[in-house]
């Protein structure tokens, strides 16, 4: 008997038993079962390895990676926020590929994917974890959802699976400037004192990745590690929003505990609970912000706002409007937060903020 076939025994024999007191053991052991099987399709075959069904086109304005373990609610929370349904069911490994949906808020679509529940040892192969995790680097933000039910361990686990790929939670790049030179030997200098390191450990670590002519500049008092990211250069520096589901299920007490650490939201997508709070931290930690066009003598398009990155300029604004407008550029008129007055004469280089109103004046 196939591996899909086994599942779908399982599954019948789980529909025809009814759910009582004293079927409550045979259920659980078929669904464990049912899990068991379901991870072993998840085994990377020679044909899997390549991810199929994984290599979704990035769309929209941003893109957001569900990252948890098995049955924490992320296709759950998918089916809730998006118009795509996602399988959910009470067994793990109910995922198996990517599932892309569209949350369509203040009029930005952010690309919401359902991934298949990682493991420990997901970043050596384990399950589809290498998948996964490749379709993690490719988002603007990680949304790592766990069971509020469970211990904090899941938390930390899937942390250092992350990072033993390269992925580097809610941090900054090091502030090192890193350059590898033709010849000279390395000059190492730095603006300010440097506590975790000094010079010979950076040539030492330098000589190991095998570079000897190299140009290093510490602008902030980093560590070895941050020196081997900025060597390594292929580190993606991602927001990471810990959403705790389930809470339901926990005391209040817990809920309260859980929602005051750091980049935590604590929700329910089986009762709906917070999910507002959900998006709009969301929206502030993918850096969007809508800028609302104006024509001389008529109202702002509040309909159609453009949606942009916080720290964008004018002159930003002007290419996303039309590509030739930046040359036909005089002065604009800005309303809004990013302003002393309203309306405010100002040009290209201005920084706009979320919801300024824009008109722009060509020659
Ligand atoms: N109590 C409670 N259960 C929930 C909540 N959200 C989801 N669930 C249940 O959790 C189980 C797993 O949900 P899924 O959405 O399949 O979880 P998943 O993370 O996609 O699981 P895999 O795809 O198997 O990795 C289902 O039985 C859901 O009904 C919630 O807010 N509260
Ligand atoms: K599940
Ligand atoms: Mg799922």
């Amino acid at each position: 008997m196939g591996i899909l076939e086994k599942i779908s025994e399982v599954e019948k024999e789980i529909s025809r038993t009814q759910k009582n007191k004293a079927t409550e053991y045979h259920l659980g052991l078929l669904k464990a079962k049912l899990a068991k099987y379901r991870s072993q399709l998840l085994e990377p075959s020679k044909k899997s390895e390549k991810g199929e069904g994984f290599d979704v086109l990035k769309s929209g304005d941003a893109r957001v990676a569900l990252i948890g373990f098995p049955s924490v609610g992320k296709s759950t929370l998918l089916s809730t926020l998006t118009k795509t349904e996602s399988e959910a069911a009470s067994y793990e490994f109910t995922t198996l590929t990517c599932i892309p949906g569209v949350i369509d808020y203040n009029g930005a679509n952010i690309q919401l994917l359902d991934l298949p529940g990682i493991i420990e040892g997901a970043a050596q192969g384990k399950g589809r974890g290498r998948q996964v995790i490749a379709v993690a680097r490719t988002a603007d933000l990680v949304l790592m959802m766990l069971d509020a039910t469970k211990k904090d361990v899941h938390r930390d686990l899937l942390e250092k699976e992350l990072e033993s790929v390269g992925i580097r939670l809610n941090k900054q790049k090091p502030n090192i400037y890193f350059k590898i030179k033709k010849g000279g030997g390395i000059s190492f200098n730095s603006t300010c004192p440097l506590t975790n390191i000094d010079e010979k450990l950076v040539q030492l670590i330098l000589h190991e990745y095998k570079i000897f002519n190299a140009e290093v500049l510490f602008r902030e008092d980093c560590n070895a590690d941050e020196l081997i990211d900025v060597i390594c250069a292929n580190r993606v520096y991602l927001p990471c929003l810990y959403v705790y589901n389930k809470i339901d299920q926990i005391t209040i007490e817990e809920v309260d505990r859980i929602a005051r650490t750091p980049n935590s939201i604590v929700v329910s997508c089986n009762m709906k609970l917070n999910l507002d709070y959900l998006l709009s931290t969301l929206w502030e930690y993918l850096s969007l912000i809508r800028v609302y066009t104006k024509k001389p003598g008529q109202p702002p398009d509040f309909s159609d706002g453009l949606i942009l990155r916080r720290g964008v300029t004018v002159e930003h604004v002007c290419h996303a409007i039309h590509r030739t407008l930046a040359e036909q550029f005089k002065y604009a008129l800005v309303w809004g937060t990013s302003t002393k007055y309203s309306p405010q004469r100002v040009g290209t280089s201005h920084t706009m903020h979320d919801e300024d109103v824009i008109q722009v004046v060509k020659k």
